[in-house]
């Protein structure tokens, strides 16, 4: 259900403050570019980094999700593509890009936590599908990237919305590794029903007509199924630093 009461759904855990900030050795216009499937770290890591290098964070997947949340609110059928796209023009939507503390309003209302409910984790994948609304959040994800120094996670990052990214990183994990950690999330969510709901948004994510979930070409890809989250963090900010080095 929208709004009333507290969220059941999953919160965003904080990011990880072991490893220490070194934006002295970035450039203030970087991109890094962080794509994957469902559960892969994405959101984590790109905290982590981007909180090591002092670089904004924008987590693309709550931009689909907010845009999720308001066409329930306004009562339009997820299901009907032409509803959807009638209606992707409507919403206001502002994210905020502090690593520390992201968020994302709605015609000014916080649904930073609304958004992870169950009821627009099920609708995101097929609002998500419809060209209006990647069309419109494109436009609204390159104005907040067009500054740079930012880190920036989702499903099409590295392939569609800012492919010229110097630091491209398709994160993936087992299922199960991904159904355990989204479980434990979730204070011992049902392991099984987690996985079969990672499949069915990754299958949805990466088999629709336009920018479908596909390794970007250039991206480093790391499969983090035997990595701590820390360790993670550390091979994508030394990545960053291989790369910076080298420009
Ligand atoms: N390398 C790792 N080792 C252990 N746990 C991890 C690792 N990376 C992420 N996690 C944990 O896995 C869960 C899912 O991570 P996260 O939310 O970052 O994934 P995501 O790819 O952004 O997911 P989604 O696409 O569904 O938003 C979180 O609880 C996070 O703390
Ligand atoms: N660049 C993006 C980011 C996200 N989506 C869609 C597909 C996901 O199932 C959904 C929610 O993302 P999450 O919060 O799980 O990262 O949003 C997309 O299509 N493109």
């Amino acid at each position: 259900m929208l709004g009333g009461g507290p969220p059941a759904g999953r919160v965003l855990p904080p990011p990880p403050t072991r490893t220490s900030r070194r934006q002295d050795i970035v450039s203030s216009t970087l991109v890094v570019a962080i794509d994957g499937p469902s559960g892969s770290g994405k959101s984590s890591t790109s905290r982590g980094v981007a909180a090591a290098l002092g670089l904004r964070y924008l987590d693309t997947g709550a931009m689909f999700r907010a845009m999720t949340w308001a066409m329930l609110r306004d009562r339009v059928d997820v299901h009907d593509a032409g509803a959807v796209g009638a209606h992707a023009a409507t919403p206001r939507l502002t994210s905020g890009t502090d690593p520390d503390g992201p968020t994302i309003t709605v015609d000014g209302e916080d649904v930073s936590a609304a958004i992870r409910l169950p009821d627009v984790t099920a609708a995101v994948s097929p609002v998500s599908a419809v060209p209006e609304v990647r069309a419109r959040l494109l436009e609204l994800q390159r104005e907040v990237i067009g500054d740079g120094g930012i880190v920036v996670e989702g499903r099409d990052i590295g392939s569609v919305v800012w492919p010229q990214a110097p630091v491209k990183v398709y994160l993936t994990a087992d299922p199960s590794a991904r159904a355990l950690r989204r479980a434990a999330e979730e204070g011992g969510a049902d392991l099984a029903a987690t996985e079969q709901s990672l499949l069915a948004r990754d299958k949805i994510d990466s088999g629709r007509a336009t920018a479908p979930l596909t390794m970007p070409a250039g991206a480093h890809h790391i499969d983090t199924t035997p990595y701590t989250l820390d360790e993670v963090i550390g091979l994508v900010v030394a990545l960053v630093e291989a790369v910076e080095a080298r420009s």
